[in-house]
């Protein structure tokens, strides 16, 4: 599903109404009702519930004065706080609506503050319409206050569009947020729903069309993707075939102090249904991994770390299909690399650059850029180191995934409860996932995942999206969150393969 912008959603909205004549009081009225219909399907009797519809200055105020409308079709216990003197005009149209009617409207000001904060208390559900996609600046005054008191009192809060506060384009908060159980937001989601804090403030979250035709959104270049399962294949099983069939990986990675991680990106290259797996490795982690899974071919070196010295023993096994992952387990010593350099400019196969391999890389980038068909999968630690970042100008931050990917000529998966991955044109966000994979050792299995899918699809884009969506499901299949062992999850793999392959 596309993902958009405040920009490009107003965009939208603007050329609805000034290239087809779409009312923006039809999208309004559309916005309104379309709210209603969610809320209906969550509760129920609508008519059972009091409800406070806190309406801002924009025309976010004013989907929250039609919702208030039709609410009174189900109970007369429907409070409107206006915050602001001045509306847009189509909010104005509907506040006449709502006052004609005999609604009660309430002014809020700096006397009748605790009046209202008696009102957030007393009824059953807030309707959150103070700010939408509009919001400019830090949320400050009289409207902070409000919103820390709903959040404080409230009993249940549905936001309108994005929960007020909440910045559309990134997801942070603008001075202070509204902390919603369920947004109804319109025609997209926005980035601000699926990157965090953002995310969580959304609550439950659900998508409606109000009618903006499809020929605007077909028209409209969409390069911003909330990740499933209709954007990759997972790559077929042929009746006739064998091991050749399904391709060949080859996983370089562990050195004196890390043993399992080279063990478990195998291990995952075997799940991803790849023919064969290769581990070069030291001589601790091949014994581990045969301990483990005896389909793994372990090649040990006789040393602590990998140097240049190994290269001429992994070329042999390595051509231009032979999926290459380097880097789970292989340690920061200086010979690494050294060897890490040398091993990737004498090889033309796709290869998922993982861990401290992206450390000792970063000077080196322009190997990475001439290369074709290659993967790097930091963490926000790791993509702040290599390029020279702070970390929180590199967490969650789409376009310099975007356009790292594309400087570098890589396919950049930047790992994170939302992955965010590029391959400099697109960018998709993966939201699957939970904390069962914050322990060591989930990032191993993602590296061996991808390569176990491009060794049999060559295909970068596709095999990172299917191996972080897998993964993620895999996950949230396990019973008790966060209480796994690592190896558990390896488990879960092959059931989420047949469910996504359905
Ligand atoms: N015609 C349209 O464009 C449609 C808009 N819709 C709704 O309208 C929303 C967007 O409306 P708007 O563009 O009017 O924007 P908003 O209603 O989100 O808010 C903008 C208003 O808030 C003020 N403002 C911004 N930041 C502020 C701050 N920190 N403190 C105090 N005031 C602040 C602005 O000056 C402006 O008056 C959407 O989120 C959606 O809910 C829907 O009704 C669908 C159609
Ligand atoms: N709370 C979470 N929700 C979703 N995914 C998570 C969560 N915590 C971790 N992950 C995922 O787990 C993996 C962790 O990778 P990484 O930090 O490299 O782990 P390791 O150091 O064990 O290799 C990433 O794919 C990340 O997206
Ligand atoms: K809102």
């Amino acid at each position: 599903m596309r993902l958009v912008t405040s920009n490009e959603i107003k965009m939208l909205d603007q050329r609805a109404i000034k290239d087809f004549g779409i009312n923006s009081l039809i999208l309004m009225e559309r916005a309104g009702i379309s709210t209603i219909e969610v809320m209906w399907n969550e509760f129920k009797n609508l008519e059972k519930y009091s409800y406070a519809v806190f309406c801002g200055p924009g025309n976010n105020g004013g989907d929250g004065l039609v919702i208030a409308r039709e609410l009174l079709n189900y109970t007369e216990a429907v409070k409107v706080i206006l915050m602001s003197e001045k509306l847009t005009s189509e909010a104005t149209t509907n506040l006449n609506i709502f006052k004609s009617l005999g609604g009660e409207v309430i002014k809020l000001s700096d006397d009748n503050i605790l009046e209202v904060v008696d009102i957030i208390k007393s009824s059953d559900i807030i309707i959150d319409a103070i700010f939408g996609v509009g919001l400019s600046k830090n949320v400050v005054g009289i409207y902070a206050e409000i919103i820390n008191f709903i959040n404080l009192y409230s009993n249940y809060t549905v936001s309108v569009d994005i929960p007020s506060g909440i910045s559309a384009d990134t997801g942070k908060i603008l001075g202070t947020a509204i902390r919603s159980d369920l947004t109804v937001t319109f025609e997209f989601p926005k980035i601000g729903h699926i990157l965090f804090p953002g995310r969580e403030f959304s609550g439950k979250l659900k998508v409606v069309k109000i009618g903006i035709p499809k020929v605007l959104q077909d028209l409209n270049p969409c390069d911003k993707i909330l990740l499933t399962k209709d954007y990759f294949n997972i790559p077929k099983r042929f009746k006739e075939s064998n091991k050749g069939t399904y391709g060949k990986v080859v996983i370089i990675g562990g050195s004196k102090d890390y043993i399992g991680a080279p063990v478990l990106s195998s291990i995952a290259a075997i799940r991803s249904g790849a023919g064969k797996v290769l581990l070069f490795s030291t001589e601790k982690s091949a014994t581990v991994a045969l301990n483990h899974e005896l389909g793994i071919i372990p090649i040990a070196i006789s040393k602590d770390y990998f140097d240049k010295s190994h290269i001429n023993l992994i070329l042999p096994y390595i051509d231009e299909k032979t999926s290459v992952v380097i880097g789970p387990g292989i340690g920061r010593n200086p010979s690494t690399e050294e060897f890490i350099v040398e091993l990737l400019k004498s090889i033309n196969s796709p290869a998922v650059i993982d861990a401290d391999a992206i450390y000792l890389l970063r000077n080196h980038k322009n190997i990475l850029s001439e290369k074709k068909n290659i993967i790097i999968t930091p963490h926000p630690g790791e993509l702040s180191n290599f390029l020279e970042l702070d970390i929180d100008s590199v967490k969650y931050n789409y376009k310099l995934v975007k356009e790292t990917a594309e400087k570098y000529n890589l396919l950049l998966v930047l790992k994170d409860v939302t992955t965010i991955i590029s391959d400099g044109e697109k960018i998709f966000f993966n939201v699957t996932g939970n904390t069962s994979l914050s322990k060591g050792g989930s990032g191993d299995i993602l590296s061996g995942l991808i390569g176990g899918f491009l060794a049999q699809s060559s295909n970068v884009l596709e095999s990172s999206l299917a191996a972080v969506y897998i993964l993620g499901i895999a996950s949230e299949l396990y019973e008790y969150e966060g209480y796994n062992l690592i190896t558990e999850i390896l488990n879960n793999i092959p059931k989420v393969i047949a469910e996504v392959k359905e």
